[in-house]
């Protein structure tokens, strides 16, 4: 089954861009993936061909307009998720990556301006998606990065089918650090225990530092993994303590 991403933007030309190169351009030249840019402004119905007008209530800037959003929306293939790109979406994470990535694709809608109208998302299915607290000029990067991270886990993308499994993320811990020839570099080894070959003792060295690396640089995931590790408080406990 080919990923099929549809991405409905008002700068059609960004893309693949540099999805165009490296894993994702060799997995795009091989067809497992697909990419169609979709130019928003094509389902416009006025003379000026606008997608966009004033804030409701006044302020800054210009909204995309709910009805041009949806007919463009509208003419796509359906049974794909439809996800839009804006800070207001939820956290974008490695689980919801590898749930994507194993479905048929997606259609993705870019943002500008000041955003979208609300009115699209009471009226269409849409799944709001963030890539961080920070914000970008538009949604075609927050795309990229979405596609990226997806096409890298398609089937026969990766070289080492398993070098997708370790990752930061994959657990709920970040990495553990990395090193690579020479042993010495400016007078700094290549800890001891990675060298040694025994490979219990490197094991257990790794899980030891992803997880002191989590705690002191992602106290946030450090407290949600620990928190699936021990589990939610029993009934009886929640019970004492809301009463
Ligand atoms: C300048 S931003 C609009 C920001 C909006 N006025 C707000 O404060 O929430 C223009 C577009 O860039 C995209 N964008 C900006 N930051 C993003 C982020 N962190 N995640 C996903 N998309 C983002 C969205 O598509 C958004 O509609």
């Amino acid at each position: 089954m080919i990923f099929a991403a549809t991405i409905l933007t008002l700068y059609p030309e960004m893309f693949p861009g540099p999805l165009g190169t490296s894993l994702a351009g060799r997995a795009l030249g091989e067809g497992r993936w697909s990419c169609e840019p979709v130019q928003i402004r094509d389902y416009t119905t006025d003379k000026h061909r606008s997608v966009d007008d004033t804030p409701a209530g006044g302020g800054a800037g210009m909204v995309l307009r709910a009805d041009v959003l949806a007919a463009a929306l509208d003419a796509q293939a359906p049974g794909r998720p439809v996800l839009a790109m804006t800070p207001r979406g939820k956290p974008l994470t490695q689980a919801r990556v590898r749930d994507l990535a194993a479905g048929p694709g997606v259609t993705i809608l870019c943002g500008r301006f000041e955003g979208f109208d609300e009115r699209l998302f009471e009226g269409r299915d849409i799944e709001q998606v963030s890539i961080g607290d920070y914000i970008l000029s538009g949604g075609e990067m927050g795309a990229l990065v979405l596609l990226d991270a997806c096409i890298r886990l398609l089937p026969g993308v990766m070289g080492a089918a398993s070098s997708g499994d370790d990752e930061s993320f994959e657990s709920g811990l970040l990495e553990y650090p990395q090193y690579t020839r020479p042993p010495e570099w400016e007078g700094r080894m290549i800890p001891q225990v990675l060298r040694s070959g025994d490979h219990a003792r490197i094991a257990a060295w790794r899980k030891a530092q992803a997880e002191t690396d989590t705690r002191l640089r992602r106290p946030d995931l450090w407290e949600r993994h620990e928190g699936a590790r021990v589990g939610p408080p029993s009934g009886a406990q929640r019970t004492r303590k809301t009463t």
